[in-house]
């Protein structure tokens, strides 16, 4: 089984070297995601042939960051328009059966007939086994790509997610709660090229646990086949130190601790950003003001891709990503008590803070790592 796979449009219009990069990265995410036993590469399309035991390798490709569309395809050689119509004829008479069609041709190379000739030809000789032609609104269409002494035939597009492939920007921290929303952030972040590193504050346990490990198995599906880690801290540890602050101030303090704790394991890990889940206004905590007051002093870019997203589309991505059946089952967790101040001061929080003595790097070396 033949696969061409149309790149996004965007590798394309990159400098030569970058795209030459971009291109390694989605081969190689490629070779990761499906059982391959051949691939290559010509006039800006990949090609594999897939091992006949690869099961599921539609859906496999579809969430490949960087490519746009592919089609499973035949490729031939020929002499002449009538070999590529015989050959046509061999391929679609069953396809086009009773159904409505349209033949689209394309054409690279120096041929004695053109895109035209092959549409006309193709179409007149599928025409018996067909209910007819339609070329606005076919029930089937049939693809014939001649490119120099090739020709490629195929009738199914597949649409992939687009994007840029996963490596090709490097790491970020994504502060990882478990919830409906930093899933989404995560996916975003990885749809541009970046890898995740996951940093959970377990809040609940071993359910807390066990929903963050079922989201990251869905993530990974998205990975282009990259390793990713994740490191769970002891959230219930920086509970108990909160409690000695003013109630109002300790979720935006919990969400300095976790940003803290994410600058150091970016450090660690040669990330160079943070990512959160955060939506303007969603909740207190996240007020325009109490995100300046929980991002004071934090050194790394924070990517909040969800930032202008209204709580209904985060939901429907989380769907169509396959996170969103996991997150509804988090418990929502009242430990911290009430609700942030819609409001906190930046100099109270700065003075809390000096109080509660977190040992950053504690954390982090009493955090529990996992490879998925
Ligand atoms: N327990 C946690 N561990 C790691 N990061 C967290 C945790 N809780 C929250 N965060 C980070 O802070 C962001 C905002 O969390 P908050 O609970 O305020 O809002 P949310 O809308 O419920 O987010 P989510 O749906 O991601 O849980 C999250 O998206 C995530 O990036």
């Amino acid at each position: 089984m033949i696969i061409m796979i149309r790149p996004s449009g965007e590798i394309a219009l990159k400098s030569p070297r970058s795209r030459k990069n971009f291109e390694h990265t989605l081969i190689n995410n490629i070779k990761s995601s499906v059982n391959v036993k051949r691939i290559w590469k010509t006039q800006g399309l990949i090609f594999i042939e897939l091992n006949n035991n690869d099961t599921g390798y539609i859906e496999k490709i579809s969430k490949i960051f960087g490519i746009a569309s592919f089609s499973p395809i035949i490729i031939e050689k020929f002499n002449n328009i009538e070999d590529i119509v015989n050959q046509a004829k061999n391929i679609f008479s069953e396809i086009v059966k009773g159904k409505v069609f349209a033949v689209r041709a394309k054409r690279i190379g120096s041929h004695n007939f053109t895109s035209l000739d092959i549409q006309r030809e193709v179409g007149a000789a599928l025409y018996p086994y067909s209910k007819g032609v339609n070329l606005d609104n076919p029930e089937v269409e049939v693809f014939v790509e001649v490119r120099q002494n090739f020709v490629y035939f195929y009738h199914e597009i597949y649409k992939g997610p687009k994007g840029l492939p996963v490596g090709i920007a490097g790491k970020t921290i994504v502060l990882f709660s478990g919830g409906i929303d930093s899933p989404v952030a995560s996916w975003m972040l990885m749809k541009r090229g970046a890898i995740p590193i996951f940093l959970n504050f377990n809040l609940g346990g071993d359910i807390h646990k066990k929903i963050v490990i079922e989201e990251l198995n869905v993530l990974k599906e998205w990975s282009g086949g990259h390793k990713l880690r994740a490191f769970i801290v002891k959230g219930i540890d920086v509970l108990l130190k909160l409690s000695q602050i003013a109630k109002g101030d300790r979720v935006v303090m919990l969400k300095r601790v976790m940003y803290k704790t994410a600058e150091r394991l970016a450090k660690k890990t040669g990330a160079n950003s943070i990512t959160t889940g955060e939506s303007l206004s969603q909740v207190s905590s996240q007020t325009m003001v109490n995100l300046f007051v929980t991002e004071y002093g934090i050194n790394y870019p924070i990517f909040r891709p969800l930032i202008g997203f209204d709580k209904e589309e985060i939901m429907d991505l989380a769907k169509k990503i396959g996170t969103y059946q996991y997150s509804i089952k988090l418990p929502e967790y009242c430990a911290i008590s009430t609700k942030a101040k819609t409001s906190t001061k930046l100099e109270e929080i700065l003075s809390e803070e000096e109080k509660i003595s977190i040992d950053y790097d504690k954390l982090l070396e009493n955090a529990e790592t996992f490879e998925i």
